[in-house]
């Protein structure tokens, strides 16, 4: 539908116009007036609710305000699949911003709108059960909301009900889907939940060289200050995968979102995007001419213009961090194996990136140097760094992962946490190759 004006409306504008349009005695100037009102109000109630699904509010406010129908009357924005087509009147039960701009509730299908409108002494604030269900992936519970996610997919997990729905807008909609997935179950629920965005959602990619499929159909959410380890067969796609996410390689299909930016779009600048998303690779990569510091310092100044300055105190702080403070001005063949990989990921760390990505950074080093790296990586997990890394280590991927993916023949065969795919592995694929990893002595 569109606006005399031209523009496409919502369909939350569309009933509010139809809801305008029908009430009598009403001027054309009060009707434009009150119309373009309640899309302010409309545009804040979004802001708000995108501002809640990035940081923790409380799910049950101390003072729980009363509950409103809106201080205006207007329609709650963002229509859901399952309110479509209904009017305000028919679907305040199934969410309420409050006037205060808060919280986000959910009443059961009994409560009806008694309780959204506090009718029959029901508290509308009071938490209720749910039992996490694929639908809910995205979602925290508040009270219980860990510091650092444990994302423990199922095997089995549709990935494609997920797919599409990682970009800010859909906040309300993948809201809207724990409504109905409450519903569907019909059951009373615990917590209030709070719809969040991972930092990282991968959906469907598929990536191949020369007809050869090397991702298929590839889903990977990364929940923020997690670590994901990627183990696999030689060929399984792990590097591609890591590849693909820095856009080093061009997908084929699929998606990828960076804190709900869609970063796979072709408008997207790469230089941006991997000033977000630090990568470390197996050969540290670093330039022989150059010293320490210039290593570091060249991609933020040259490519993403930040101040010399600036850059040098911070990398000297890494530096300085890592044990590394002396080598500032040394070239890299004057350091080991070990030392130079972990200038390398002081690089990847300089600007400060959402997002680490570590390939198989320990093949190259004598056994002997492996161990520094891995401290270093584990120091940044503890700092809360999200990760993911691909590795053969299988001993340090089952200290450090909080998940692990078991990639065979480009598609995660297998994922969970380190004590579920080590310990008891649920496909035969997974079992095959762990157990010649233990036959070589490996874990
Ligand atoms: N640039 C490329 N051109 C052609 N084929 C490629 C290219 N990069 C990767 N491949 C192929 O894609 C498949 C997956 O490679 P990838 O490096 O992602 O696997 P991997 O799991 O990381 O393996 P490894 O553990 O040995 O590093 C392999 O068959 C590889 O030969």
């Amino acid at each position: 539908m569109a606006r005399d004006d031209g523009d496409e409306l919502s369909f939350g504008e569309q009933l509010e116009r139809d809801r305008l349009d029908q009430t009598p005695e009403r001027t054309d100037e009060t009707r434009v007036a009150d119309f373009d009102a309640a899309r302010q109000r409309r545009e804040r109630a979004r802001e708000r609710a995108l501002r809640r699904s990035t940081g923790a509010f409380p799910a049950v406010p101390d003072n729980p305000p009363e509950p409103s129908e809106g201080t205006d009357g207007s329609l709650y924005d963002a229509p859901t699949p399952n309110s479509r087509g209904r009017r305000r009147s028919e679907r305040q039960g199934d969410e309420t911003e409050s006037p205060s701009g808060g919280y986000a509730r959910f009443a059961t299908r009994d409560e009806g709108s008694s309780v959204a409108s506090g009718q029959d002494g029901a508290d509308p604030y009071r938490r209720m059960p749910v039992e996490e269900s694929t639908a809910e992936r995205d979602t925290r519970l508040v009270d219980e909301r860990p510091r650092r996610s444990r994302h423990a997919a199922e095997p089995g997990d549709e990935p494609s009900a997920r797919r599409g729905r990682r970009v800010r807008d859909d906040v309300s909609d993948t809201a809207a889907g724990l409504v109905q997935a409450i519903r569907t179950a019909g059951q009373e629920a615990d917590y209030v939940p709070v719809p969040t965005q991972p930092a990282l959602s991968c959906s469907g990619l598929r990536k191949s060289f020369r007809g050869g499929l090397v991702l298929q159909d590839l889903d990977l959410d990364v929940a923020e200050h997690e670590v994901v380890v990627l183990i696999g067969a030689s060929g399984s796609g792990k590097s591609t995968l890591l590849r693909c996410i820095n856009l080093l390689e061009e997908i084929d299909d699929g998606t990828i979102l960076l804190d709900g930016e869609h970063i796979t779009d072709p408008r997207t600048n790469p230089d941006t995007v991997r000033r977000k998303i630090g990568m470390v690779f197996q050969s540290y990569n670093l330039f022989p001419h150059m010293t320490v510091l210039q290593n570091i310092t060249l991609a933020p100044e040259r490519v993403h213009r930040r101040r010399r300055a600036e850059v040098e105190a911070e990398a000297r702080t890494w530096l300085e961090r890592v044990g590394l403070g002396d080598k500032a001005r040394e070239y890299p063949d004057r350091l080991s194996g070990g030392q130079q990989q972990r200038v390398a990921i002081v690089r990847a760390l300089v600007n400060s990136p959402r997002l680490l990505l570590l390939d198989e950074v320990t093949s190259a080093l004598d056994p002997e140097l492996v161990g520094e790296v891995l401290t270093m990586i584990k120091d940044l997990k503890t700092e809360g760094m999200t990760m993911i890394l691909a590795t053969h280590e299988m001993a340090f991927a089952r200290q450090v992962a909080d998940r692990v993916c078991f990639l065979d023949g480009g598609r995660i065969l297998e994922q969970g946490p380190p004590e579920q795919v080590f310990g008891a592995p649920q496909h035969p694929r997974t079992r095959q190759f762990l157990r010649r990893i233990i036959e070589a002595g490996r874990l």
